[in-house]
């Protein structure tokens, strides 16, 4: 792979979200010194302060920008001004789902590792998690997010709907990932009750002769749930409808060792995103605390879409040397002292300018390469 000029839109977002953007960002342009590549940054507005600017979460503008750019990075978006107001018309979580729908991002990525070094501090038995490592496919354009919704006289609704094409096609890539993996694929859903859940195990069911190499098993969610914390081991790709997933995954990240750590991509029909796992926390906005690790290892995702896998590979060896040397911020720290959010990308991306390509852990990379679609 030769030199590279990539031109990435950042929606930084709420809370902690420009925070740990600006980290991300860091280590991206120590991706470039080091390797030569260009890398621009096109800041656009989303989520609260969107609609404090614009009065939209999603302005035309910085949905423009996205199309126009080679990739998206998303901090995160959500305030607790309408987090606590259920009235509120206009919220920064529409600008999100709309800008997943718009574009087609319907397949999210979400790795969690289970890093050797953090198995000791686990409040989860040493001895199960130890090794673990999988990675959720999770839809992400359709169920009960997308469904219609309303309100009755006295009562609600989301309706939950599934069609056949939106299963199959995020199937496919959960299946080819298997066979780039461990070959075992697990569809988690509430076949038991739901009619969208049988319909994802019936097109599974149909799908799975095309990938003879690949196990499938399927686990309703509720007892998926429960596995996930007693077992993580047995789990390879797991594949699963939108809210699952969303739910599943960052009870994941308890394995991994803290919500702060769990990246993720949005593949689809145009330009992909890459964006942490969390939320806004904005219990920590401003106050140079939040762990900048999801939202660093989402842009080595990046790296990996662009097909730079020895610079993503370089990306987690360096986010590694953190954690191995203890530079981690407050919500790994104890017992060891905490460093703040730029100290922590600050470090990973001098690891990244100094650190011995031949440093590199052939598993990291070997990991990098199975997330790439
Ligand atoms: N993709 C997104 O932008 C996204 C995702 C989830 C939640 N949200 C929004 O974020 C807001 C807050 O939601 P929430 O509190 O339920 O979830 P959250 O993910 O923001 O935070 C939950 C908890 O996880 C921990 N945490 C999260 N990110 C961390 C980090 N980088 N470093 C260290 N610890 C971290 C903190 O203990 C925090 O209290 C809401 O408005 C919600 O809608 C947005
Ligand atoms: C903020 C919210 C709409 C979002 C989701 O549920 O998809 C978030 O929880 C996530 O995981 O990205
Ligand atoms: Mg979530």
């Amino acid at each position: 792979m030769g030199v590279l000029t990539k031109k990435i839109a950042v929606l930084a977002g709420d809370g902690i979200g420009p925070e740990v953007c600006q980290e991300a960002i860091k280590v991206l342009n120590a991706v470039g010194d080091r390797f030569g590549h260009t890398f621009t940054f096109d800041h656009q507005l989303m989520g609260a302060c969107a609609i404090d600017a614009t009065g939209d979460p999603l302005p035309e503008e910085t949905l423009q920008a996205c199309f126009e750019a080679d990739a998206v990075l998303l901090g995160a978006i959500g305030d607790p001004k309408y987090d606590n107001n259920p009235a509120a018309k206009v919220r920064p979580e529409q600008g999100l789902l709309r800008l997943r729908k718009s574009l087609g991002l319907y397949a999210n990525i979400r790795p969690v590792t289970a890093y050797e070094m953090l198995i000791p501090h686990s409040p989860l038995k040493n001895d199960r998690i130890a090794g673990a490592d999988m990675i959720f496919f999770r839809e992400l354009t359709g169920g009960i997010y997308f469904g219609e919704k309303g309100r009755t006289e006295d009562g609600a609704y989301d309706n939950c709907t599934y069609s056949r094409h939106e299963i199959s096609r995020i199937a496919h890539l959960a299946f080819k990932a298997a066979q780039n993996r461990r070959g075992k694929l697990t569809l988690v859903d509430k076949a038991n009750v739901l009619e969208t859940s049988r319909l994802w195990r019936e097109v599974v069911q149909e799908l799975s002769p095309s990938y003879p190499d690949v196990k499938v098993d399927y686990l309703f969610v509720d007892n998926a749930a429960m596995q996930l914390i007693l077992n993580p081991k047995q789990f390879d790709v797991i594949l699963t409808e939108n809210m699952f997933g969303d739910i599943l995954s960052d009870e994941a990240s308890v394995i991994a060792g803290s919500l702060g750590l769990l990246p993720s991509s949005s593949v689809g029909d145009a330009v992909a995103l890459f964006e942490p796992i969390h939320g806004s926390y904005p219990q920590a906005k401003g106050k140079n605390i939040a762990n900048p690790i999801a939202t660093i290892l989402s842009a080595a995702m990046m790296l990996e879409h662009f097909g730079l896998l020895q610079e993503a590979g370089l990306v987690r060896y360096a986010v590694e040397e953190a954690l191995d040397k203890k530079i981690v911020t407050q919500d790994l720290a104890s017992p060891v002292v905490a460093y703040s959010t730029e100290q922590v990308g600050t470090f990973v991306a001098s690891c990244v300018m100094g650190g011995v390509l031949e440093g590199l852990h052939k598993e990291n990379v070997q990991l990098g390469m199975s997330t790439v679609i």
